[in-house]
């Protein structure tokens, strides 16, 4: 659908640059999705992989964010592996509700209600990033904390429409239960894409 290079705004690589590839088409249908324009498979152009790995390096990025749309519904074999070979990392964001391709350095899995994540890449998450949209929202992403590795980082990050609404609520739960962080979109804050 789209790729630029701007600096992640969320979770753990928060800061860092980052060159992102937005993958065409997604069935989750999030009511809150910010970037709905994704969701068709037949309104993107195709770019092939030689041409999205130049623009990476020619960026002059050390690491690459696939994202979407859903990500994993393209076989990402391809993708991650040339990527890799001219020594970008590979960060994928994802749903985790198709089946997870790619070789990765990083697993951000956030989960949706509207499609829920297979079992299999509960274990290989690096980090796990639940959108707060309402306060039922804490105790359902318990269920998944629960099935992660010890080391994936715990994220609450706030639906940015409800932002303040929940930024509070996911303070005092932060403060009850030190084991989540709070992570912001970032990059809305300062304008980049
Ligand atoms: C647009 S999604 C694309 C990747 C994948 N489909 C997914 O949902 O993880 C990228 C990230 O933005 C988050 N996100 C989407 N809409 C959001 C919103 N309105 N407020 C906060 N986060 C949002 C998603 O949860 C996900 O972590
Ligand atoms: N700057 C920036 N950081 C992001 N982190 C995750 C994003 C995404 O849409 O996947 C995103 C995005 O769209 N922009
Ligand atoms: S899974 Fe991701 S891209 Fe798909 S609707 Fe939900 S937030 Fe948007
Ligand atoms: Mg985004």
């Amino acid at each position: 659908m789209e790729h630029f290079y701007t600096i992640q705004g969320e979770g753990f690589h928060q800061g860092r640059a980052a060159y992102f590839v937005r993958l065409g088409g997604c069935d989750v249908g999030c009511t809150w999705c910010d970037v709905k324009d994704s969701w068709s498979f037949d309104a993107h152009p195709l770019l092939a992989t030689e041409a999205i790995v130049a623009a990476v390096k020619n960026a002059k990025a050390t690491m690459a964010v696939i994202t979407g749309g859903e990500p994993l519904l393209h076989d990402l074999n391809p993708l991650t592996a040339a990527l890799r070979e001219n020594g970008i990392e590979t960060n994928i964001e994802t749903s985790g509700s198709a089946p997870l391709t790619g070789t990765w350095d990083w697993i951000c899995l956030s989960p949706k209600k509207f499609k829920q994540p297979r079992a299999e890449i509960l274990p290989k998450a690096n980090e796990l990033k639940v959108i707060v949209y309402n306060k039922t929202d804490f105790a359902w992403g318990e269920q998944f904390a629960a099935q992660v590795a010890p080391h994936c980082k715990l994220y609450l990050q706030p639906e940015w429409s409800k932002a303040d609404a929940m930024t509070p609520l996911i303070v005092d739960y932060i403060k009850q239960n030190p084991q989540w962080e709070l992570s912001l979109q970032l990059h809305k804050y300062i304008n980049v894409p």
